[in-house]
């Protein structure tokens, strides 16, 4: 099963180096988290792994693929999907003919492959109902299914901006602040979606979040940037005692930028 590797990877827009020579490995099945304050390259990351933009230097693959210069459309034909922050939905389609138009728009036959091979392309049809089906009963959304996306709330458009991703049936999904804007509830519910997609589902997650104790709870492991340039990798547990870390969030060190926002649990940052 394919890792993502992300090498040595700058972008560069004009005089401005939105990310400075990083690297970061994703193993497989794990969920890895990129933080960093405002401003410091985690969507231009994510930009990159999917597609949208192309490395200045470096290289991205995912597994035998090379991401670097690949084209989001293709990016998604290697199985990595990604949730955005600003959601990728059509307001008034229902929950289910967004997720059916997102399955066809990246599975779809043409004109002349549905007449010529009818039967397949039926077969297939039928397959992509089923499978929109089963997306929807595992992000728990059967009682929106006929509702317009732009009606339902928005911690519900989120998840079904997340369900979207995976009708693509990837082998990674790549999540862009899925909690932002959710009240405590609705994070609590995506936290448990997100486990059940690592966990149930074996997909490995890249997680961008601004939650910072919800990112420690559920992350395998963490990479942090500031400013472009990665200034620390690891555990949870090694992250949020780094003070290089604890520095970059609040510029001074004994303050404790990790409380989490769903448990209210205390601070687990002990600064050295
Ligand atoms: N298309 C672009 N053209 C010019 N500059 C850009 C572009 N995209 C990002 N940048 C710049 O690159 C830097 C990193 O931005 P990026 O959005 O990746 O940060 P971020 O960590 O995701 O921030 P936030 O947490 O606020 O979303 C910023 O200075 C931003 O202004």
């Amino acid at each position: 099963m394919p890792q993502l590797h992300v090498e040595n990877v700058t972008l560069q827009f004009g005089g401005l180096k939105a990310l400075t020579d990083v690297s970061l490995v994703v193993p497989e099945g794990e969920i890895v988290s990129i933080i960093g304050p405002n401003g410091a390259g985690k969507t231009s990351m994510l930009n990159c792994i999917s597609g949208f933009y192309h490395p200045t230097q470096g290289r991205i693959t995912f597994g035998d693929h090379d991401l670097s210069r690949s084209a989001p459309n293709i990016v998604t034909s290697y199985g990595i999907a990604r949730a955005f922050q600003n959601l990728e939905l059509f307001r008034g389609l229902s929950v289910v003919e967004n997720l059916l138009l997102a399955r066809h728009t990246h599975l779809r036959y043409g004109l002349l492959h549905s007449l010529l091979y009818y039967g397949k392309a039926s077969r297939q049809e039928a397959y992509n109902r089923a499978y929109v089906e089963r997306v929807i009963d595992f992000m728990e959304l059967e009682e929106h299914r006929h509702h317009p996306v732009g009606t339902l709330a928005y911690g519900i458009q989120k998840r079904v901006e997340v369900a979207r991703a995976l009708t693509l049936a990837p082998k990674l999904l790549l999540l862009d602040e899925p909690m932002a804007g959710m009240n405590v509830e609705e994070k609590e519910d995506m936290v448990r979606f997100i486990l059940d997609i690592q966990r149930e589902q074996g997909i490995t997650v890249v997680l961008i979040e601004h939650d910072l104790g919800v990112v420690m709870d559920i992350s395998d492991r963490v990479y942090v940037l500031d400013f472009g340039q990665k200034i620390a990798e690891g555990t949870p547990d090694e992250v949020s005692a780094n003070p290089r870390v604890i520095e970059a969030y609040t510029g001074v060190a004994e303050q404790r930028p990790f409380e989490d926002s769903v448990t209210g649990a205390a601070a687990q940052v002990v600064p050295a």
